[in-house]
């Protein structure tokens, strides 16, 4: 019997359980860390989103998306009932109030609802800065142009696919500190195989919270990297992930225990049930995972 590819995850919680070093964090939190590590998935063995804790596809997909989409503020994921990126604009919020006010202490639910019911609010509030999408699709050039990186990463997929520079990154060092958080997977790169004629994505990761978002980055890596290559014709390859500052956080130990209790069962399938004619033009309706039958939720609070 061969080993079910999930069993690289489960390994590295294992690794961290046992091996890795105890530090201080920015949150404050503290996590057990190593430096460097890989996994890879061959797509054709099933879509790698992991089934030993149920893991929210969705919103995740959701995230990739917005992404793609250019955005860079929460009142689109809010739009959207998803939730994950709300907790920095909100503690910008609450920490530029003065002390006794009655904004001070507005709850999480009030702040979402004004974000989504004001847009000079959104605007003031819920924009992240400069991250992901705004660099993916709007890299500013000194001379005030903008480059689409994805827009090109497409065209050489198209039109030169033997390039070793097929690549997309959101480290844009001059605009780091205007961003709410820097990017955590920052480099994508693609590769295809001239034999196969299937496509390859790999993607690296400075900072990797290991419970809460590598299920939602190696889910995320396989979609980018299916989405192009359905846009561009090609099969399906391999997903390569690089960590460098992998992690445990200290709050998540429990629940990476009672993970690792668990076995794996099979990966889904991705259905796309319609292609638009560009990457840029999909919504959520239009995926499905095909027999995601995981076991249940395991829910674990976010380092902020
Ligand atoms: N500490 C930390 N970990 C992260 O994974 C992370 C950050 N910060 N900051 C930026 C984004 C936001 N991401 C997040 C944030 C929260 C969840 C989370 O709470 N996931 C839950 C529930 C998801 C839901 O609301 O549907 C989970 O069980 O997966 C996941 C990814 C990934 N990133
Ligand atoms: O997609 C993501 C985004 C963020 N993370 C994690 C990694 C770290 O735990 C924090 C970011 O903190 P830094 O101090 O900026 O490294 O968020 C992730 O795993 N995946």
């Amino acid at each position: 019997m061969t080993t079910h590819p999930e069993k690289q995850y489960l390994d590295l919680l294992t690794l961290l359980l046992e091996t890795g070093s105890e530090r201080v964090d920015r949150t404050g939190v503290g996590t057990k860390a190593i430096f460097g590590h890989t996994m890879r998935f061959d797509l054709s063995e099933g879509f790698p989103v992991f089934t030993t804790k149920r893991v929210y596809w969705k919103t995740a997909f959701k995230e990739m998306l917005w992404m793609l989409s250019g955005g860079h503020n929460i009142k689109e994921l809010v739009e959207q009932n998803v939730h994950i990126w709300s907790d920095w604009p909100y503690k910008k919020f609450i920490d530029a109030q003065p002390e006794g006010s009655a904004d001070k202490s507005i709850m999480m639910e009030e702040f979402e609802q004004r974000i989504i019911t004001d847009d000079g609010f959104a605007k003031q509030w819920g924009d992240l800065g400069p991250v992901y999408g705004k660099q993916w699709r709007r890299w500013k050039t000194e001379d005030g142009q903008e480059i689409d990186q994805v827009s090109q990463v497409i065209d050489l997929l198209k039109n030169n696919p033997s390039s070793r520079r097929i690549i997309f990154d959101g480290w844009n060092v001059g605009e780091l500190d205007q961003m709410a958080l820097p990017p955590c997977h920052k480099h994508y790169q693609f590769y295809v195989d001239p034999n196969t004629n299937k496509l390859s994505g790999a993607m690296v990761q400075r900072s990797c919270d290991s419970y809460l978002g590598l299920a939602f980055n190696i889910a995320n890596l396989a979609f980018i990297t299916t989405l192009l290559a359905e846009q561009t014709g090609y099969g399906v390859g391999e997903i390569v992930w690089f960590g460098m500052d992998v992690h445990l956080y200290m709050n998540h130990i429990e629940q990476a225990k009672k993970q690792l209790s668990r076995e794996p069962k099979a990966f889904p399938k991705l259905v796309i049930k319609r292609k638009p004619d560009s990457l840029f033009d999909y919504t959520i309706d239009d995926f499905e995972l095909e027999g995601y039958d995981p076991h249940s939720a395991i829910p674990a609070p976010v380092a902020v």
